[in-house]
């Protein structure tokens, strides 16, 4: 199939797109790839609709003003994507922007909730597209965390790679997906990465993230902050196990982080991402050979010189494997989108914890 992957990330700064031919199972193409930004406006709204959505949870109204607005503009600005990629499809794997993600924790009794907006109705209208959207609500429903869900697209992409390998996507979150020399597949959130360190940055300097990590190679991480951070129960409970873009917001706050100066805050942020990351490795069941970056972190020099002091194997961006690391979940999303069309299951017990290889999604549009 000709599909194009579309995702709107945790970092909130736009929407990325990538034509992909794909049956779900191997890759037979790659095409174009394009990221559309969002402007200010949006992502200052799409920030305060996080922020909303933390407080009221499941009870957001669908009709709610701000959700509603976002909706309507992140939709437009995805159609827009599609257009641009140029390139004839057949099939949208639409995400979604989430903007809150409750999976089931241990301890806590909450009823399990992930929440990815977006009008696919909408896409598929005014693309005259068949949309797959609705990724992660199966799984969640399930048992399973929901996320992460590019792992088994990590697996058919690296089929010919050494293994043990590990695949390390920096977005707002992290996540890491670990392919064992069977196939075997161990992934999960690993911590905060390029989210709390954009709102720091923002504060700091108004700009939307710390360009070339210039604030935090300029600063030291701060060890108090660092050492409360540490003992996190997130990083040391064993996967799987997922993340909310603000889950550490609180506890970032609680030790004392605020009172940093610009520099030195940036460094502890950026450390702390590693130190997330090295945590995530004592998961693993084997040392992977490597470790293949993607997402924006790779593109800041201050995270990949603190990954590569807190690991000892080598860390590398996801290019030396001839892979695009800003285009990855886009093309993602295309191949899932073949998956869900093809009824292949998307999440595993080693990936979301689902109970069994489990499908999910669905296709909204002219096709049916
Ligand atoms: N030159 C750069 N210097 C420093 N940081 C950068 C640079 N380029 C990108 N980034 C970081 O990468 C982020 C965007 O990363 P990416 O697009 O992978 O996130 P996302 O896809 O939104 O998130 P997620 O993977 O969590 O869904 C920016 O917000 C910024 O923090
Ligand atoms: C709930 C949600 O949107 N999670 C995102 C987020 O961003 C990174 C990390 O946290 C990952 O778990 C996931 O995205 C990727 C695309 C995934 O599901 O594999």
């Amino acid at each position: 199939m000709r599909t194009i992957g579309l995702m709107s990330g945790t970092s909130l700064d736009g929407v990325d797109a990538a034509w992909v031919e794909t049956d779900g199972e191997a890759i037979a193409r790659f095409g174009p790839t394009l990221t559309l930004p969002y402007d200010p406006a949006l992502r200052r709204d799409l920030r305060r609709l996080l922020d909303l959505a933390q407080e009221q949870g499941a009870d957001l109204p669908p009709d709610d003003p701000l959700l509603a607005d976002c909706v309507a503009r992140l939709t437009a600005r995805h159609v827009e994507a599609v257009k641009a990629i140029g390139w004839q499809a057949d099939l949208i794997g639409f995400h979604g922007q989430t903007i809150l993600h409750r999976p089931r924790r241990p301890g806590s009794n909450h009823r399990p909730f992930t929440c990815q907006v977006g009008d696919a109705a909408r896409l598929a209208r005014e693309t005259g597209l068949s949309v797959a959207h609705d990724f992660r609500s199966a799984d969640v429903a399930a048992g399973g965390q929901g996320a992460p869900l590019v792992p088994i697209v990590h697996a058919v992409m690296a089929r010919d790679l050494p293994k043990p390998l590990a695949v390390l996507n920096l977005g707002g979150v992290g996540n890491v997906t670990w392919i064992g020399a069977d196939g075997e597949l161990i992934a999960f959130d690993t911590g905060p990465a390029n989210g709390p360190l954009d709102d720091w940055a923002r504060r700091a300097t108004g700009e939307p993230y710390d360009r070339d990590g210039r604030l935090a190679l300029a600063g030291q991480p701060d060890g108090g902050v660092l050492a409360r951070l540490i003992g996190h129960p997130y990083l040391a409970a064993p996967p799987p196990k997922s993340l909310d873009r603000l889950d550490f917001d609180r506890a970032l706050k609680e030790a004392g982080a605020a009172a940093l100066s610009p520099w030195d805050g940036a460094a502890t942020l950026v450390a702390f991402c590693a130190v997330c990351v090295a945590a995530a490795s004592r998961h693993f069941p084997a040392p992977p050979v490597q470790w293949l970056v993607a997402g924006g972190g790779r593109r800041n020099p201050a995270v990949m010189r603190a990954l590569a002091a807190a690991l000892t194997e080598p860390v590398r961006p996801v290019e030396v494997a001839g892979w695009n690391g800003d285009a990855l979940e886009a093309q993602a999303f295309g191949v899932l989108a073949a998956r869900v069309w093809r009824g292949l299951p998307l999440t595993f017990p080693g990936t979301t914890g689902a109970p069994e290889p489990l499908r999910g999604g669905r296709i909204t549009g002219p096709l049916l």
